[in-house]
């Protein structure tokens, strides 16, 4: 203990006579100078190499800074002896982390590493485009000089997964949204995220089994087929437009879709988004293995008739929506758009949106899924729905008695073998012609949940009440049951709405090329 006391004197009367050698021989001014090259000349002769890998790169959050971060934190919490604990509003799980430059050694194939989280206050800022967090954190490795090679190739690539595993395993999924409108937190993210908790899964939604069978192996085929989408030559993404009355599971089959797969979701609020570049930067700020939700498509935003309505207001206003795009800058690639306004301030174009999900932008990052739903497919401009865009076309529909069967065994425990078989006949034959919805359906089961029979009995009441009323109205049992009235009318006011020659968009779009032709003559 006594050398160990005598050695550390001698170090520091080293370094004290260094420090005086530095005040002697060098000007102040040429001080700091000096110090950078004694420090080079150190760190040439060091065995060691630095990598600082920052929380902001610039204005963006650095993904691998939170990667480390996740990382660290399951090894911490065995191992460190003294650490931050944090737990987000509302999650359910705890995490470790490095305390404020404090550090520790990992190990890699064998080779030892050494990471400190590094916290010093930021400077009083005089000017910023966005505020900044009072603290700057990082974290700097230090590896041996000889083992460089294993870093970049291989160390990071690994904490990368093993972060995006344990975010998987151990923390709730999230819920994003991006109510908060254009504006951006501390740490520069347009969304703003809850954990996402919601209960519905595959085994839960009422459904045609048959559907439900097939839209489960679209998904894995989709998660498990990075191979697939690489050697075709596509991005690794796929769009689901789930259409159909209110009450039928839309927004049940977005979260047992989340649920299945293991994806956060993102809500995108379109009302809360101004023009096609905000739009393209939430874009860019989602991550991969998520599913990005736009509800009620057709209400969001006037997407499909903007062109009628601006001539309808004649004038200045009567611009058409080519028109209104090349001022904005969007063009058919749906750019700028910022000077829009047209709409109220809103100006979102179609081809913006259709960029959003199809064009060059929509492959940064990967593994996503896009779902659209709607009560009004008609509504919807034919080409949001042309086949490559949305690659599925999901039809929920009134409760069938496979669903019902569902629901029964769901909210009751009562499986099709506990039914009379009268009872259940009847079910099956009043349950297409009374076009309940599943959620009017659930809501008689939970009323009467104590008592099955009662339940049973009150649902075969309201159900023959409700179809022999639309017998009445001239709406009777169809004998094909898989197409009932609420798809038989949209289909014909798709049919009636959507001229021949194509779409608004493909009009519009034709529109362009006869004025650009006309321009260039
Ligand atoms: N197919 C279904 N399977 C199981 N539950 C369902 C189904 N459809 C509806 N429900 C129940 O009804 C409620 C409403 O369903 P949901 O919000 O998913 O309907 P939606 O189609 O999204 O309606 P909207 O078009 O009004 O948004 C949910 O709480 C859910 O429990
Ligand atoms: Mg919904």
């Amino acid at each position: 203990m006594k050398e160990y006391w005598t050695s550390l004197a001698s170090l520091l009367g080293v370094l004290a006579f260094f420090q005086s050698l530095l005040h002697v021989l060098f000007p102040p001014e040429l001080r700091f100078a000096a110090l950078k090259l004694f420090n080079r000349i150190f760190s040439t002769f060091s065995s060691y190499c630095y990598f600082d890998i920052t929380e902001i790169d610039g204005v963006n959050t650095n993904e691998l800074y939170n990667a480390v971060q996740l990382y660290l934190s399951s090894s911490l919490s065995i191992s460190g002896s003294r650490l931050s604990l944090t737990r987000a509003l509302n999650s359910s799980a705890i995490t470790f982390g490095l305390t404020n430059n404090d550090s520790i050694f990992d190990t890699f194939n064998g080779v030892t590493v050494h990471w400190e989280h590094v916290v010093t206050q930021r400077q009083a800022q005089t000017f910023s485009w966005r505020p900044l967090p009072e603290e700057k954190r990082g974290f700097t490795l230090r590896i041996k000089k000889k083992d460089k090679s294993l870093v970049l190739d291989s160390y990071l690539d690994y904490i990368m997964e093993k972060a995006n595993d344990i975010r998987r395993r151990n923390q709730d999924r999230l819920l994003y949204t991006n109510s908060r409108g254009g504006s951006l937190d501390s740490r520069g993210h347009p969304w703003e995220s809850v954990p996402f908790k919601h209960p519905s899964t595959f085994e839960t939604l009422a459904l045609d089994p048959l559907k439900k069978e097939e839209i489960m192996e679209d998904l894995k085929d989709f998660a498990n087929g990075q191979g697939f989408y690489q050697k075709t030559g596509r991005a690794w993404k796929r769009g689901y437009l789930l259409y159909g009355p209110p009450g039928t599971g839309k927004s049940s089959m977005i979260a047992a879709m989340a649920n299945f797969l293991g994806y956060d979701i993102y809500d995108l609020e379109l009302t809360e988004v101004h023009t096609n570049s905000e739009l393209r930067k939430l874009l860019m700020k989602t991550i991969s293995k998520s599913i990005i939700v736009i509800e009620d498509i057709d209400c969001s935003i006037n997407l499909s008739n903007r062109k009628k309505i601006n001539n309808n207001n004649g004038g200045s206003m009567g611009r058409s929506y080519y028109e209104s795009e090349l001022r904005s800058g969007g063009g058919g690639a749906g750019g700028g758009g910022a000077g829009g306004g047209e709409d109220g301030g809103n100006s979102i174009t179609l081809s913006g949106l259709l960029n959003f999900t199809d064009g060059l932008w929509s492959c940064c990052g990967s593994e996503r899924i896009f779902v659209f739903t709607t009560n009004h497919i008609e509504k919807l401009d034919p080409a949001l729905l042309r086949s490559g865009r949305m690659d599925m076309h999901i039809y929920m529909s009134y409760c069938s008695f496979p669903a019902l069967k569902i629901l029964l065994k769901n909210y009751l425990g009562v499986e099709e073998s506990d039914l009379e078989d009268g009872v259940l006949k009847e079910l099956e034959q009043v349950i297409d012609g009374a076009e309940m919805t599943p959620a009017d359906v659930s809501e008689v089961l939970i009323k009467n949940r104590r008592d099955k029979n009662r339940a049973v009995r009150e649902l075969v009441g309201i159900l023959k009440e409700k179809a022999e009323r639309k017998v009445k109205n001239g709406n009777g049992i169809r004998e094909n049951n898989n197409l009932n009235d609420f798809e038989e009318e949209e289909q014909e006011k798709r049919a009636l709405e959507s001229p021949k020659e194509g779409s608004d968009y493909e009009q519009e779009n034709c529109k362009k090329g006869e004025d650009d032709e006309e321009k260039i003559k």
